[in-house]
């Protein structure tokens, strides 16, 4: 439970050692079990990193990669978290990874959430590596503080591994990973750029209202690495 930090000079002096981290765990991961586990964030953070990932050796055929959370967008919109993954890290050496889609052809995600689960069981775990990010409203995955699934989201006693989310404040239905399921993580990291990301997570770690924010609630219940540059 906590946070422990990592503060780079600068993105690119964190994208390269933040690879060089995962790229450690997952190689143990397969060396210990046949095939590793990755789950990523979406937006526009961790662009860079995906790059950079791309371009590391690293038996990427035994590596499982999905999302923390979707957009529910076809893949070929600009907003879906799928197309961002596909285009930035399924390329290069890490091509044959095998990407697993939260996503499915359903008009609500609602619909979704059992073929997203079935999807989801075939991966093992718990995940080796899960990277989080977080808006400026305090949000991780698709876990929105404004909506009104917030509390099934966060609960623990749910049974749920994901659920249909409909924020107020961003665009798009969304499907989320529920905090057990991301708690369900050896290895769990906060990716995060920039001061007022930091600033956010400072005040939400203070906790100035009765409500939890939803990156708190990882933080309080998992050990987390925050890797942070300005
Ligand atoms: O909508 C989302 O937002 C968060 C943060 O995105 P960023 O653009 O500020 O990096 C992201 O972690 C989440 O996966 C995404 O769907």
């Amino acid at each position: 439970m906590g946070l422990s930090t990592q503060t780079f000079t600068d993105k690119s002096a964190l994208v390269k050692a933040f690879a060089d981290e995962i790229l450690n765990i997952l190689e143990k991961g397969i060396a210990k079990s046949g095939r590793a586990s990755l789950v990523v964030s979406g937006g526009s953070t961790p662009v860079p990193l995906f790059k950079e990932l791309s371009l590391r050796d690293l038996a990427w055929s035994k590596v499982d990669i999905t999302l923390a959370d979707e957009r529910w967008v076809d893949e070929s919109h600009a907003d879906s978290n799928t197309r961002l993954v596909k285009e930035n890290l399924l390329q290069n050496k890490a091509s044959s990874a095998h990407f697993v889609s939260l996503y499915s052809h359903h008009s609500d995600a609602s619909e979704g959430i059992a073929e997203a689960e079935a999807r989801l069981s075939s991966l093992s775990q718990p995940f080796d590596v899960l990277i989080l990010g977080m808006g400026e409203d305090g949000h991780t995955a698709s876990l929105f503080p404004c909506s009104e699934q917030i509390d099934e989201g966060l609960s623990l006693s749910s049974g749920r591994v994901c659920l249909a989310v409909q924020p107020n404040t961003a665009p798009h239905q969304r499907i989320s990973l529920s905090l057990p399921a991301l708690l369900n993580s050896k290895n769990i990291f906060l990716h995060l750029t920039g001061d007022k990301k930091k600033a956010v997570l400072q005040d939400a770690m203070q906790n100035h209202t009765e409500r939890e924010k939803p990156i708190t609630a990882v933080v309080n219940r998992a050990p987390v690495t925050l890797m942070w540059a300005p």
